[in-house]
Formats: structure tokens, sequence, C-alpha cells
């Protein structure tokens, strides 16, 4: 299905509006963003196939969206691991977010990985879910960021891998055609993109076998004015497939 999309600027213009006069709260907004990429990945890499998630979570609100997912994951019955190596820890929301991930047992791991033990990570889990950066990213990336993102692309053909929102590494808005400013080495082709509120220009570069529109949190109204295209979302359901 075609698409319109949202550049990194005005999606950052949205983002505000839906905090201001639409009355969200920055929690709503990432409980509903990181239910919708629990549900997908529940939709495409079931945890009776792919019960381990390694969940990489980056320092701003994209890395909040994967520590929601990872526990909406545990209770669809997968056994996710966070590997968090950014932490802020002055921010209230992401240490309550973390706090819950303690209550539902979760491994968190925020501690550096050295390369053989980030290896290891990666190999033992059946599926990755990258919520590294999101919509602010802008390339190149910095250090571990860099050095995760080398690691990912060694599986990207035998290991599924969900980003949240945006590959991390991609430019959000000319996506991964950025040959003059980053190393191949750091693009990667993930197999699952879940872009949230409306795709972002890069995705239409996405060549994966899965892609869904989540956060669902937009009005009718709200949609026409930012000429956002909400496709119909199937019942309850928290995601619909873009690519079908
Ligand atoms: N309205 C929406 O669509 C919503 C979006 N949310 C999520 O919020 C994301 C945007 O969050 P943020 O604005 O916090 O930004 P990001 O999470 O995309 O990234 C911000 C962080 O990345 C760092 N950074 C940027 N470029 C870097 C580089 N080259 N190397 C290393 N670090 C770099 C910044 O210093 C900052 O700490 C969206 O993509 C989405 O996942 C949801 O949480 C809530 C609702
Ligand atoms: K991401």
């Amino acid at each position: 299905m075609s698409f319109k999309v949202l550049s990194s600027t005005v999606a950052a213009a949205v983002d505000k509006e839906l905090m201001s006069t639409v009355g969200f709260s920055i929690d709503q907004l990432m409980e509903l963003a990181g239910l919708s990429v629990a549900q997908a990945v529940y939709k495409t890499y079931p945890p009776s196939t792919h019960n381990k998630v390694l969940v990489i979570c980056g320092p701003g609100n994209n890395g909040g969206d994967g520590l929601v997912a990872s526990r909406h994951l545990k209770l669809f019955g997968y056994t996710p691991t966070v590997y968090y190596p950014k932490h802020k820890s002055s921010n209230v929301l992401f240490n309550n977010l973390l706090t819950q991930l303690k209550t539902f047992k979760i491994d968190v791991l925020q501690n550096e990985l050295s390369n053989s033990e980030l290896k290891s990570l990666i190999n033992e889990n059946d599926q990755i879910i990258d919520a590294i950066f999101g919509f602010s990213f802008h390339p190149p990336l910095r250090s571990p960021f860099d050095t995760i993102i080398e690691h990912l692309k060694q599986v990207e053909t035998s290991k599924p891998i969900t980003c949240v929102d945006c590959p991390t590494g991609w430019d959000v808005d000319k996506g991964p055609n950025i040959a003059d400013l980053v190393d191949a080495k750091y693009i990667l082709n993930p197999s699952s993109l879940v872009s949230l509120t409306a795709p972002k220009p890069g995705s239409k570069f996405f060549k994966g076998n899965y892609h869904y529109l989540g956060g669902r949190f937009i009005s009718k109204e709200m949609a026409q004015k930012w000429d956002i295209d909400i496709p119909n979302y199937p019942g309850v359901d928290q995601v619909v497939r873009l690519n079908i």
C-alpha cells in the first residue's frame, strides 16, 4: 500500500503538538508506541519460534519505546533481555520504566559490553529489536552504537531484526543512501520496521519483509491538519501492515 511520509522536522512538531494542545503526556505516547512494537513483533516472530528477544535501547525516547515493548513482550510470553548502555539516570520516566522491568524480572544490561560479550549476546537471542535511535538521529553514529550496528550487520541475514521508527544509522529523511557520510558497515538492512505515527521519508528505501505502522494516537482532525495518512487499523490492533 502506498503511504505519505512525515519528515523528521514535521514528526518532531507533531510530537510537540501531541504533548501540548492535544494533552498527552510522553508516558502515554511511549506506552502506546511500545505496545505497537510488541504487537508487531508478536505478529511477525511469535514466542513459539523466536522466544529470546534482545532489545537494544538508546538514550532517548526511541530507547524508551524499547523499554516499554520489553515489558509487553514479557507479558506476551517472550524472554526479553535489554541492553541499555547509555541510561540518563536523571530522567524519572526512564527510571520508572527500569523499575518496572526489574519487577517483571527482565534482565537489563547497563554496562557497556566488550565485542565478544556483545557477539555472544546477539548469538544467544532468537531476534533483535533496534530501539536505539528514532527521528532525532543525525548520522554518523557515535560509540558505542556504531559498534553495536556493526555487530547487528553480521547477523542481519540470519536473524530477524525489528527497527523502531527508523533503522538506526539511516538518515531519517534520506534513508540509507548516505555513502558520502557513513560507511556501508553501519547501514542495516533489517527484516522488519515499525514506523510510528507515520512513516519517515527514509522508510521508502526499506526492503525488508514487514513494514508496520503503529502509534495509534492521532485523531482524524489532527491527521488532516498535518496531511498524515492513517490507514485502517484492523479492529483493536495497535499496528497495521503497510507492505502487503
Ligand atoms: N509522536 C511520536 O511519534 C512518538 C515518538 N516516540 C519515539 O521517540 C523517538 C524520538 O525520540 P527522541 O526525540 O528522544 O530522539 P531519539 O530517541 O531518536 O534520539 C535521541 C538521542 O540520540 C542522541 N543522538 C542523536 N544523534 C546521535 C549520533 N549520531 N550518535 C549518537 N547519539 C546520537 C541524542 O543525543 C539523544 O540522546 C521516535 O523516533 C519514537 O521512537 C514515542 O516514544 C512517543 C511518541
Ligand atoms: K531505531
